[in-house]
């Protein structure tokens, strides 16, 4: 219930609008068929845009049914719907690239023509899907035909495997690099700019893997070297929609074949063994590179019980024991510690970063949350679970409108006014003292058992007690807690000790009957 109380208004709509003016996106549209089985078609060329940091919009030319076995069924788009989609996108959203995939028939490449006159694009990249890596053939003659002299004249580059190659150019077979350089001297005649033979099935081994790209004057020669795998479906597709969404970027053509190439190899290696299917035709992992966001997350969000021993650090206290604030931090850890708090008051930006660092890859280990004191910086440069906030740090709107609502964001209160003014700001959880007196924050003004009480009873958010807090008077702080206290927040009680470990559990032991009962 607690991590709902973000209010309603903190959303995108508060972001500041120089933000969305500088994140303008380079945009391919993909004209291409669905496949059901996700590795070829429209959700490949999502994907590969997406994995290159490219927006991809849709239209639709067919729905097909397909698995890693085959091509099961396709039902073309109806004309109407097709053009609306183009016109759709294209009359609003600033396509830069306009990608081809399975264009089914001679209509759909007609409508397609008359709408990329009607709002030019900077770039158009056709690859002419004819078959399908199983050997289902997706298109007729005639389409092909209509391809060649309707698409190809408006083309910026055309991407046709062997087999495609061979029907584009009449001839019988391309099986050779010399057949593919013919090939790639017939099609470019039609009228693209580049013409990309995909050698990827040459008969030569030694030349396998050769893609050959023909600006009408020189042959560019890119090699790959060969990846053993099942899960090629889709390479065609993905390979063109780089190639689109590098030139969106705004990259000269052959600079963006390279580049497709490499990603095109990387995605082979990182897919090889995969298991999607039962048949010989696996998709890509697009997303090799990308760390997968549920481990980057927090395993959960923002729990109240996460408060009950929550260990704040003391780099002065440390030293003199001489300790790093990671081994505090991982000892604290291993002693029950159920959330940490870096708190460091005079240590200089970078240093603090280094230890943050350091610290999150211990608190990651063993999934407890750890968030930075005071600075918001620190906190997002090192990708802490969140930030706690005193009452002159920056205001904690502003501060959940920044991290997001996923992180943690602790506010110190010591009136019910400022409780209800975090609430209300979007924080999860307040820190409320001082208790007692302590010798760790200096000039601290002390609120006794009573002034806790007093705001715990009027808290719509969970509450942690904080100062001059130890293993003897933790008792008396939850013997009658209020059901919003969740726990005590120490810094001395653990951190001013020889054993951290040890003390960490001797205070775990004292408070862990007040939360089963
Ligand atoms: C859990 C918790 N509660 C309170 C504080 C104190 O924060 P603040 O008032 O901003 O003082 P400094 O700690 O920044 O000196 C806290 N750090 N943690
Ligand atoms: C950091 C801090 N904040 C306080 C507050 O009252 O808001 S008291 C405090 C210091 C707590 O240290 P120790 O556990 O060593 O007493
Ligand atoms: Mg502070």
């Amino acid at each position: 219930m607690y991590s709902l109380a973000v209010p309603a208004n903190i959303g995108l709509s508060l972001l500041p609008a120089a933000v969305s003016e500088s994140c303008r996106k380079p945009h391919v549209l993909s004209v291409s068929g669905s496949d059901s089985g996700g590795g070829a078609g429209m959700q490949a060329d999502i994907k590969a845009c997406g994995a290159l940091g490219v927006y991809c919009s849709a239209a639709i030319t067919a729905i097909t049914a397909q698995n890693t076995t085959g091509v099961q069924g396709i039902q073309v788009t109806p004309e109407n719907i097709f053009a609306m989609q183009l016109q759709s996108v294209l009359s609003d959203m600033e396509v830069d690239v306009v990608k081809t995939g399975m264009l089914p028939t001679v209509q759909i490449i007609d409508i397609l023509r008359s709408q990329l006159e009607s709002y030019p694009v900077k770039g158009l990249v056709v690859d002419p899907v004819l078959i399908a890596s199983s050997g289902d053939c997706l298109t007729s003659h005639e389409v092909a035909d209509m391809l060649c002299k309707r698409l190809l004249p408006l083309a910026d580059i055309v991407t046709p495997n062997l087999t495609e190659a061979a029907v584009l150019s009449g001839k019988s077979r391309v099986c050779t690099l010399l057949d593919m350089q013919e090939a790639a001297k017939i099609i470019k005649d039609f009228g693209p700019r580049y013409v990309l033979v995909k050698g990827g099935h040459l008969q030569d081994i030694s030349e396998a893997n050769v893609d050959l790209l023909y600006d009408g004057e020189t042959f560019y020669d890119f090699h790959g070297t060969r990846v053993e795998t099942l899960n090629t479906h889709g390479t065609g597709c993905t390979l063109a929609s780089c190639i689109a969404a590098e030139m969106a970027k705004g990259v000269q053509i052959p600079e963006a074949v390279k580049a497709a190439k490499g990603y095109i190899q990387a995605a082979l290696e990182h897919s090889k063994n995969m298991k999607i299917g039962k048949g010989p035709h696996g998709p890509l992992n697009h997303f090799f590179a990308f760390p997968e966001y549920s481990k980057i997350r927090r395993h959960h969000l923002f729990k109240a019980s996460d408060l009950r021993l929550y260990a704040v650090t003391d780099s002065g206290m440390n030293k003199r024991w001489q300790r790093s604030t990671a081994e505090a931090v991982r000892s604290a850890i291993e002693g029950g510690a159920t959330i940490v708090q870096l708190r460091e008051k005079e240590a200089e930006s970078s240093d603090f970063f280094k230890e943050a660092v350091a610290c999150i890859e211990v608190a990651r280990k063993s999934g407890v949350p750890l968030v930075i004191n005071d600075r918001l910086d620190i906190a997002m440069a090192c990708g802490a679970d969140g930030v706690h906030l005193g009452q002159s740090d920056l205001p904690v709107r502003e501060a959940r409108m920044l991290l997001g609502l996923d992180k943690i964001i602790g506010v110190s209160c010591k009136t019910v006014e400022q409780v209800q003014k975090a609430y209300e700001d979007g924080a999860n959880y307040v820190g409320c003292g001082g208790v007692y007196p302590t010798n760790t924050k200096r000039n601290n003004r002390t609120i006794g058992l009573e002034g806790l009480y007093a705001i715990c009873s009027a808290s719509p958010l969970p509450v942690v007690a904080i100062g001059g807090i130890n293993e003897f008077n933790a008792e008396e702080v939850l013997r009658d807690r209020p059901s919003t206290l969740h726990g005590i927040a120490v810094v001395s009680a653990l951190f001013d000790k020889p054993v951290v470990c040890k003390a960490t559990q001797v205070l775990a032991g004292k408070i862990s009957e007040f939360f089963h009962r």
